[in-house]
Parts: C-alpha cells; sequence; structure tokens
C-alpha cells in the first residue's frame, strides 16, 4: 500500500531524511516511532504531498506520489500534529465544507457526513460548535473530516498527543475499527505503549533512517533475549550509575529521570550481585526488575542508548 524507496530530504545542510526505506502493507496498522527530530513528520508531509523530497520514490496503491500529486490526495487522508479547525461552524459545517471540497454536496454529503460523525462517536454532536467541543472530540472531528473523500491510506501525526487516557481510548478503539474494515494506517507517536496495543507493524526511524522495522513480534524478538533490568533510584544516583557501569555484565545503559534501563548480560546470582553491590555502595533504589523485551525497551535501546 505504501512503499518508500531511498527518500532524502534536506533542510539546508541539515538531513532530515536519509536514504529512508519504508514498506507497508494493506490492512496494516504500522507505528512509526522515533526521538523528537527523528524525521517522521517530514516522512509524513512527503507521503501526504505537502513537501517535497530531494530524491527518492513514493508508491501509494499503486501511484507514483512524488508525481501525481491530484491521485495522491484521493488515496489518502493525513491528520497532522497540529490542525486547524474552523471555530466558528458547526460540527456537521464543519464536514461538509471538507466534503464539498471533494465534490460532494448537497444530500449525498449530509449522509456521508453523519455517518462518519458517528464511526468517530460524534452524531449527537453534529449540530454542536467546533469550539464547544472537547480537545478529544475535535481530534476526531478531524480525523472524521480525513475520511471524507474515503482514502485507502490513513496518514496520522501523532493522533493521542494531549489527550487524555479515555479519550485515547476512544481514539484507539476508532482506529482499530477501521483498520477491521480494511483501512491502512501509518501512526506516529511518542506514546509507545500505546502504540504496542494498537499496531500490528512498526518501524523505528532515527536520523533519518529506519534502523528496524517488523510485525510486533518480529520487532521484540528482533534484539534476541533483551530483557533489560529497570531500576528506580530514590537517592545516591550517582554512586548507584557508576557501580553498575562498573560491572563487567553491564551491556548498555539508558537513564531517563530516575529510572535506569539496564542491559545486563550476567544470569541471574550476576544479577544478585549486582544488586547487592548498589546496596552496600550507598545507592538508594525503590525497585529492580527484569522486565520483558517489549517495543518501549527496544525504542530506549536503539535511540537513547549509550556504550558504556
Ligand atoms: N521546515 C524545516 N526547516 C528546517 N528544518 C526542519 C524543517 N522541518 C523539519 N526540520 C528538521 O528536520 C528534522 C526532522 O524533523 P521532523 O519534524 O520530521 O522530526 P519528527 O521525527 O517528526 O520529530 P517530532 O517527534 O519532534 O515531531 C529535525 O531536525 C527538524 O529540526
Amino acid at each position: 500500500m505504501l512503499k518508500i524507496n531511498k527518500l532524502n530530504k534536506k533542510f539546508g545542510k541539515h538531513t532530515a531524511l536519509d536514504n529512508l526505506d519504508l514498506n507497508i502493507k494493506e490492512h496494516e496498522i504500522y507505528g512509526f516511532v522515533g526521538p523528537n527530530g527523528a524525521g517522521k513528520t517530514t516522512t509524513m508531509k512527503i507521503c501526504a504531498g505537502l513537501l517535497k523530497a530531494d530524491s527518492g520514490e513514493v508508491w501509494i496503491d499503486g501511484i507514483d506520489a512524488l508525481n501525481n500529486n491530484k491521485e495522491l490526495k484521493k488515496k489518502i487522508g493525513y491528520m497532522p500534529d497540529f490542525f486547524g479547525v474552523y471555530d466558528n461552524l458547526k460540527a456537521i459545517e464543519y464536514m461538509e465544507f471538507y466534503a464539498s471540497i471533494y465534490g460532494i454536496n448537497g444530500k449525498e454529503a449530509r449522509k456521508v457526513c453523519m455517518e462518519l460523525l458517528e464511526a468517530v462517536q460524534l452524531k449527537e454532536h453534529y449540530d454542536s460548535y467546533v469550539d464547544s467541543l472537547s480537545r478529544g472530540m475535535k481530534q476526531r472531528l478531524c480525523l472524521a473530516r480525513c475520511l471524507v473523500h474515503g482514502p485507502k491510506l490513513l496518514i496520522l501525526d501523532e493522533p493521542a498527543s494531549g489527550l487524555d487516557p479515555r479519550a485515547r481510548v476512544v481514539m484507539k478503539d476508532i482506529l482499530k475499527r477501521l483498520s477491521n474494515e480494511g483501512m491502512t494506517i501509518l501512526i506516529s507517536s511518542h506514546i509507545l505503549p500505546e502504540l504496542v496495543q494498537i499496531c500490528t507493524h512498526a518501524g523505528v526511524i532515527e536520523k533519518g533512517r529506519l534502523v528496524i522495522s517488523g510485525s510486533m513480534e518480529e520487532i521484540t524478538s528482533a534484539r534476541g533475549n533483551a530483557r533489560p533490568i529497570v531500576l528506580k533510584m530514590v537517592d545516591n544516583q550517582e554512586a548507584t550509575i557508576r557501580i553498575i557501569k562498573e560491572n563487567p555484565y553491564t551491556r548498555k545503559i539508558t537513564i531517563l529521570d530516575n529510572v535506569v534501563t539496564l542491559l545486563f548480560s550476567g544470569n541471574e546470582e550476576e544479577e544478585a550481585s549486582l544488586l547487592s553491590s548498589i546496596i552496600q555502595g550507598g545507592g538508594l533504589i525503590s525497585s529492580f526488575t527484569r522486565e520483558e523485551s517489549s517495543l518501549e525497551t527496544l525504542f530506549l535501546q536503539i535511540t537513547h542508548e549509550e556504550e558504556t
């Protein structure tokens, strides 16, 4: 459904995309994960025909997307991370405005728009002003607007950002339903546990390159049995970190606030010995657990890793 070959984009001297390859098949919900500035938005904007690439190819449902903007627009629905809404319009007027852009008018527009409002759980709000809707509702309205012309590929840039947990669950359910109905979805997010729940496939992008891609199972097992030790430091962090770094079985260490994620090659005994030396060294920690390998730890490993 979406095939990207050797895509390149520079902003001045800065390389945003560096020979990026990506392949998403029909009906996949593909999570696009990467740290700030990795190139997610740039990739999505190029796929949506909003930004010119320097070189490379993008194929969407058989269309050469970089050279066929008109056909491309019919194939995709793009929801940006920051979206404008028309606050002085009612929800149904907002939808019908977008429908008219695609040549859908009158009774047909009303029917299509009401169906879509129902699909995003906003049917009862069809007559409400957009500015009276909550952030989650506005985001769902924006999603409904992206669907008005029946696209085959949805490109969603951080659709859950700024949403409270309940609104995220609603958004997730809607996306799952769309996928079950045949939609292919490319979705970027920093909220990694959420991507794990919703996505069938994922890829991690860093510095404009795809560093890993595949089904969720393939990805989480790709790094073997890299089950990290996660520990929470309460006090004397410097001593704890020094002791961990000095341990001969420490392979990689990631520190985010007071949480250390550690790739450790030792067995259970060596693990216990590490814990004991941290405590003897004056480190105060509130938890020390060996976790399952997950997309989140993999992401940390790939993107924030610090060689020891
Ligand atoms: N219009 C622009 N002009 C100059 N540099 C840009 C422009 N747009 C993006 N960049 C740079 O290109 C790189 C990739 O940016 P991009 O927005 O694609 O990253 P991202 O993965 O979407 O990040 P985030 O998660 O923060 O949204 C960054 O270093 C960014 O600063």
